[in-house]
């Protein structure tokens, strides 16, 4: 991943950082008996997760099942009501490092259309932690241009964002992160309004960040999508339906069960949602544990 004479970014940066060298845990999201509403009714309602580094984790849930409430926990964007998150060793709340986390959000496109600057201008402030306002460095620049080829992006740098398709502007935005060392990937259903040839190549984008060690954490609508790519499977509809390997999700009824589509699942059935905790934690391959902290 990283080329003669430049200086690695990203990716790199992560091996360096695996074995905790750094003192901080490998637990990058720690997410404990978490409970959160916007109003009285709780949208997230006692969830516990980990994301371990190198893991990639995919959330799925139905639509309004808080799967971006919960991204945004994680990250400190929302106070809980009960319950704490952890990001990269730190309380959510106060974790002041926001490099280290690099958030792709859904629908950015409004956001860019406000910002006619060029795809390298949108890289370089990931370095803007880093290297400050007006003292951009040449270093900076050859991160910027790296991060760009490792996202396949760099014969579109000097392109406005705003003259992008939806995915090279998601794809630029992972090179953002990377141009500002991100540890961890936090993906709010990227491929909303992407076609569907793009899609197949951003998620192959993914599945190499993760080979070269970037953490992913993926709230993705795409189920094949998550199964097919993602290391570790979170089925949530306000709890955690799920928490385990893909292959033990397909064998297991959490699907049926989150998104109400059998009858003996969730509709008016509180206690139905909770049935079977050992499938809700089934993880065949003993890879991570729903309860593994
Ligand atoms: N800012 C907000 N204020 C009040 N309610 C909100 C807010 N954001 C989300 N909600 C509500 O919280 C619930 C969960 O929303 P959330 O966006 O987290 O779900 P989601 O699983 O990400 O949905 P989708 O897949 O449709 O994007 C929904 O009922 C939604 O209407």
């Amino acid at each position: 991943m990283s080329f003669e004479g430049i200086p690695s970014i990203g990716v790199d940066a992560v091996e360096t950082n695996r074995s905790g060298e750094n003192g901080e845990a490998d637990r990058v999201v720690d997410v404990v008996d978490l409970t959160f509403g916007y109003a009285a009714a709780p949208v997230v309602e006692d969830v516990s997760f980990g994301v371990d580094r190198g893991d990639y984790v995919g959330v799925i849930g139905p639509n309004g099942s808080g799967k971006s409430t919960l991204l945004r926990l994680a990250l400190g964007l929302h106070e809980p009501d009960a319950g704490s998150c952890r990001l990269l060793g730190h309380p959510s709340l106060a974790f002041a490092e926001r490099e280290r986390v690099g958030y792709v959000a859904q629908d950015v496109t409004e956001n860019t259309k406000r910002m006619p600057i060029t795809v390298a201008e949108v890289v370089l402030m990931g370095r803007f932690p880093h290297a400050g306002f007006g003292r951009v460095t040449q270093s900076d620049r050859e991160r910027v241009r790296e991060a760009l080829r490792t996202v396949g992006m760099e014969r579109l740098a000097d392109r406005k964002i705003t003259a992008l398709s939806g995915g090279q502007r998601q794809r630029a935005y992972i090179a953002r992160a990377l141009a500002g060392e991100a540890e961890l990937l936090v993906l709010d259903e990227p491929t909303v309004g992407v076609d569907a040839e793009s899609v197949d190549a951003f998620f192959e984008l993914l599945s190499d960040l993760n080979d070269e060690g970037m953490t992913i954490l993926l709230v993705e609508h795409d189920i094949g999508a998550v199964l097919e790519h993602a290391s570790r499977v979170i089925c949530l509809n306000r709890e955690v339906y799920f928490d385990g390997s893909p292959t033990a999700f397909a064998e297991s009824d959490a699907l049926d069960r989150a998104y109400g589509t059998n009858l003996g699942g969730r509709k008016g059935d509180p206690d139905g949602r909770k049935g079977d905790p050992d499938g809700r934690k089934g993880d065949l391959d003993g890879r991570n544990g729903g309860d593994g902290r």
